[in-house]
């Protein structure tokens, strides 16, 4: 039975970010996840964790000014250390949370530097992150992201993240598989997750277009869903999606996998 974590920078978006905590307990997740927690004090969303009763799944290391539209740092050469004192950051809250993974925002595309040196700088950076992250006994992710949503994103096909992969050469570097990104940018959903399945350590669902609910969409999610379980991923599966009417009001396509 897949192991649902409820991603709070996309859901319960009409309440603050700590009460989303308990709203998604109610609804029968079992684990959360979301962007950064980095806006409130570790001990604060600590003890927010602890009262809601879930795990939490996963957030990402520090992406730069979202508001201001960056999307990662991690490829740019003029935020190597900005990128590493947040890895010491991610840690901590990690560590707070006893969060077992952090994923890693590749970022844009940026004027001057060539394609080749922005892939130095991102190996370089996930080389000195992995190894950071295993010292702590937390797993490391790569996000790709489809273009059409952020155009220029540099990391956005899993041919290209396994490339990464194997330049980083760390056994603790996976890939967080995004269905939705992966639609939008390769289709073939089932036999990629297949061939990359021990590398995947993450899996987020929203369908396409629009980036709803599970079943709003052409992915077929019954089918996805079941095949993730046949092939034994035991991973938690991030629900990243834009709630049409509600979120509470939307979750009636987890009713099969209530226990
Ligand atoms: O898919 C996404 O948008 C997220 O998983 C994320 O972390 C960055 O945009
Ligand atoms: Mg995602």
């Amino acid at each position: 039975m897949p192991k649902f974590s409820a991603n709070l920078s996309f859901l319960y978006q009409d309440l603050p970010f700590l009460d989303r905590f308990g709203a998604a307990a109610k609804d029968g997740f079992r684990a959360l996840e979301y962007l950064g927690p980095y806006a409130e004090p570790k001990e604060k969303v600590a003890e927010a964790l602890q009262a809601s009763g879930l795990k939490q799944a996963l957030f990402n290391v520090p992406s730069g000014d979202w508001a201001a539209g960056e999307r990662g740092i991690a490829c740019l050469p003029d935020r190597i250390e900005e990128f590493r004192s947040g890895v010491s950051l991610a840690l901590d809250y990690a560590e707070a949370l006893a969060c077992e993974q952090v994923n890693v925002i590749s970022g844009l595309v940026p004027r001057g530097p060539d394609l080749g040196t922005l892939e130095e700088v991102l190996v370089e950076n996930l080389k000195y992150a992995a190894q950071r992250c295993a010292d702590a006994g937390i797993k490391l992710l790569i996000e790709p992201i489809n273009l059409r949503d952020i155009p220029g994103f540099f990391l956005s096909t899993t041919d290209h993240a396994e490339r990464i992969l194997e330049k980083v050469g760390s056994d603790n570097l996976y890939i967080q598989y995004d269905f939705y990104h992966m639609q939008i940018m390769q289709g073939d959903l089932i036999p990629t997750f297949t061939r990359l399945e021990d590398r995947i350590a993450h899996v987020q669902i929203a369908d396409n277009p629009g980036r709803n609910e599970p079943g709003t969409g052409e992915i077929n999610y019954g089918f996805v869903l079941s095949e993730l379980d046949r092939l034994g991923y035991d991973g938690w599966v991030g629900c990243e999606y834009k709630p049409k009417a509600g979120t509470s009001e939307g979750l009636g396509w987890m009713n099969p996998y209530r226990k």
